[in-house]
């Protein structure tokens, strides 16, 4: 059908006074974009003054195309709670039926449901839904009233077709199944369990809580490891030796600017000269080597001037022309690191940053890294060096996924191209899991009759945490998970490979590994978008794009056509600009906008203006 628009008002003193407050308004509008793919959505938060609430349901209940108004907030007993008293006056036609069954939903729930005083009814063309302020409530109401909304609009829009059609969907879904295949799976089965409705049984997650999701089930490998980095003290003093910071001469502070004799060249490597200097005596020094036991300074060799050498060709008489100061150029022992001390003063996951403080005090940690395997499914696929052949495409997403694994630091165990054969992929599974924490997969995941991998899955008895995430590209993303074993079903096409990728299987990859959370996610900047006119898609959507940077801020321009089979819209990309989805306010993204954007590269910046 087309797009339903819903207005969410919240009802609320303090809401009002601080919008932060509100819970479950957004809820509300989470709720909405997660049931409904064609929802738009528009929102505002109003104190609990009956005039401005009546104000506000009228001008949206006038616009004529606003299809359901739900309100949260200002249903009980409180002498400011008016929301049924604002909304009645407004009601045309009561619906009685719809407040008893939110009532006798909610009394389940809690006897102190009875205190809503919520009403519904229809205004106009407006369904009109008074839901209790807390964010349970809502989300217990919406339950409630989810599946009655799309048909409530074609009634009261008076849609014949499609009213005739969830009438008869209502009694096919009341007869028994008629036919049994053998072996028949239904790679998009619906609640149902027949044909009769055909849309996804998977709710679309927000991305938000898809990644958390994630991030709950995955188990951290080293823990342990970790801890023990966390609290590991240094076994060694750096330098363990007082060290000269510059090429020059150590001498003693006492002495005086002026002729030195020079007694030798000290090295790094060389011992500790343990000769008595005089005051008139000096050594030639390297940077980093030991300082002699009777000096306490060095003199940079450009502050001197030679005088003289010896018959080897040595030299044997300098000129100090600074005054020696006490310490001057030494590094004293365990300046840098002192035994003892703590050697990471916060955690690093970063391996150049672990190993190579680990190698400075003298150790090594060998990390278990997770092992990651690569799958490619689809009967169309030929590898790169095949012969081009009638009805198949080249295999980019398993040579990208094993490239991206490098980029990022961790190594692709195997990987395997799969056809669309649901046994062959649910055996392969089985076995590729006897080796690996993580199975990378693309393709097969949506709705066609060969998108096998959900029903491979759920006959292995993995968990299936999401199968639909409302993003573009990457809708149909999938996560399931077996005790300690982790399946990213990434979508086939392979911009979604390479976008879905990035948002859940690194963040996840990184988890395990041990990073920290704030750094599993690509880091997050703002860009100021320098297209124009951008429609923006229902869902959000994440938008491959160049950064230059013009006078010191960061501008972004959208690499071409954004179909997520074109995968040439990666050439260039540096970031992935996070476009909300379109509400009744807001349908296009235009130049200046300014817009969160996910780093994807180091060198992330192509432009300097
Ligand atoms: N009825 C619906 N159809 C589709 C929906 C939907 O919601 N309802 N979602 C669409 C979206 S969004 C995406 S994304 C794709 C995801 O599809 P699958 O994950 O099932 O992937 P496949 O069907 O196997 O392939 C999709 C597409 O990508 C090409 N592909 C697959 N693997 C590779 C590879 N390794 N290298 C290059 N190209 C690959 C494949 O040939 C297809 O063209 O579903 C939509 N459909
Ligand atoms: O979400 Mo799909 O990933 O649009 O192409
Ligand atoms: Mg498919």
């Amino acid at each position: 059908m087309d797009a339903i628009t819903f207005a969410v008002l919240t009802i609320s003193d303090s809401c009002y006074e601080e919008p932060a407050k509100d819970r479950s308004g957004p809820r509300l509008v989470t709720l909405i974009g997660e049931s409904f793919d064609n929802a738009d959505v528009i929102a505002s938060v109003l104190p609990d003054e009956r005039d401005l609430i009546q104000r506000e349901l009228r001008k949206w209940i006038d616009r004529g195309d606003v299809h359901i108004i739900l309100t949260t907030g200002g249903t009980g007993f409180a002498p400011r709670d008016v929301t049924p008293e604002a909304t009645r006056p407004l009601i045309d036609r009561e619906c009685n039926q719809l407040t008893l069954a939110i009532a006798m939903a909610s009394l389940q729930k809690t006897k102190f449901a009875a205190l809503s005083r919520g009403i519904c009814g229809i205004a106009g063309n407006t369904l009109i839904l008074n839901f209790p302020g807390s964010e349970k409530a809502v989300i217990e109401c919406f339950d409630v009233v989810r599946d009655l909304l799309p048909h409530a609009v074609h009634l009261m829009r008076n849609n014949l077709r499609l009213v005739q059609r969830t009438h008869a969907a209502l009694q096919q879904t009341n007869q028994p199944e008629q036919r049994q295949h053998h072996r028949h799976v239904c790679p998009h089965k619906t609640g149902a369990g027949n044909d009769t409705d055909r849309n996804s049984p998977y709710p679309m997650l927000p991305v938000q809580q898809a990644l958390d999701t994630i991030l709950s089930i995955v188990q951290r490998l080293n823990y342990k490891d970790v801890q023990q980095l966390e609290a590991l003290v240094s076994p060694v003093n750096i330098p363990p030796f007082r060290a000269s910071i510059k090429d020059g001469y150590a001498m003693k502070s006492t002495g005086f600017s002026g002729t030195k004799r020079v007694l030798g060249c000290i090295a790094a490597g060389d011992k500790i000269v343990e000769h008595h200097l005089q005051e008139d005596e000096c050594f030639k020094i390297n940077t980093g080597a030991p300082l002699p036991l009777h000096a306490d300074c060095v003199v940079q060799v450009e502050d001197t001037k030679l005088l003289q050498r010896d018959k080897y060709g040595d030299e044997s008489l300098v000129d100090i022309l600074v005054e020696p100061k006490a310490g001057q150029d030494v590094r004293p022992v365990g300046h840098d690191l002192a035994r003892g001390e703590r050697v990471f003063p916060a955690y690093d996951a970063s391996p150049v940053v672990s190993n190579s403080l680990l190698a400075s005090v003298g150790s090594q940690l060998s990390q278990r890294k997770p092992t990651v395997t690569i799958i490619s499914t689809g009967s169309e696929l030929l590898a790169p060096n095949q012969p081009a052949a009638d009805g198949k495409i080249y295999d980019s997403n398993t040579t990208m996924l094993e490239e991206l694994l490098a980029y990022f630091g961790f190594d692709c165990l195997q990987h395997r191209v799969l056809s669309d054969d649901l046994d062959n992929i649910e055996q392969t599974l089985s076995e590729l899991f006897k080796t690996a924490d993580f199975i990378i997969c693309s393709g097969g995941v949506s709705m066609g009759d060969k998108d096998f991998i959900k029903p491979a899955l759920q006959a292995l008895n993995f968990k299936l945490h999401f199968g639909r995430v409302n993003m573009k590209p990457g809708k149909p993303m999938t996560f399931a998970s077996k005790d300690c074993k982790y399946f990213f079903g990434l979508p086939g096409n392979p911009v979604s490979a390479f976008v879905t990728f990035h948002l859940f299987a690194l963040p996840a990859i990184r988890w395990a590994a041990g990073w920290p959370r704030a750094k599993c996610s690509l880091p997050v900047i703002n860009v100021t978008l320098l297209n124009d006119a951008i429609d923006l898609d229902g869902r959000p959507e994440y938008v491959r794009a160049a950064v230059s940077s013009i006078k010191g801020q960061l501008h972004a321009s959208v690499n071409g056509d954004q179909i997520s089979s074109r995968l040439q819209s990666i050439v260039g990309a540096d970031v992935l600009i996070h476009l909300p989805g379109r509400t009744a306010d807001k349908t296009q993204a235009r130049s200046g906008d300014v817009y969160s954007a996910s780093v994807l590269r180091y060198d992330f910046i192509s432009k300097y203006e």
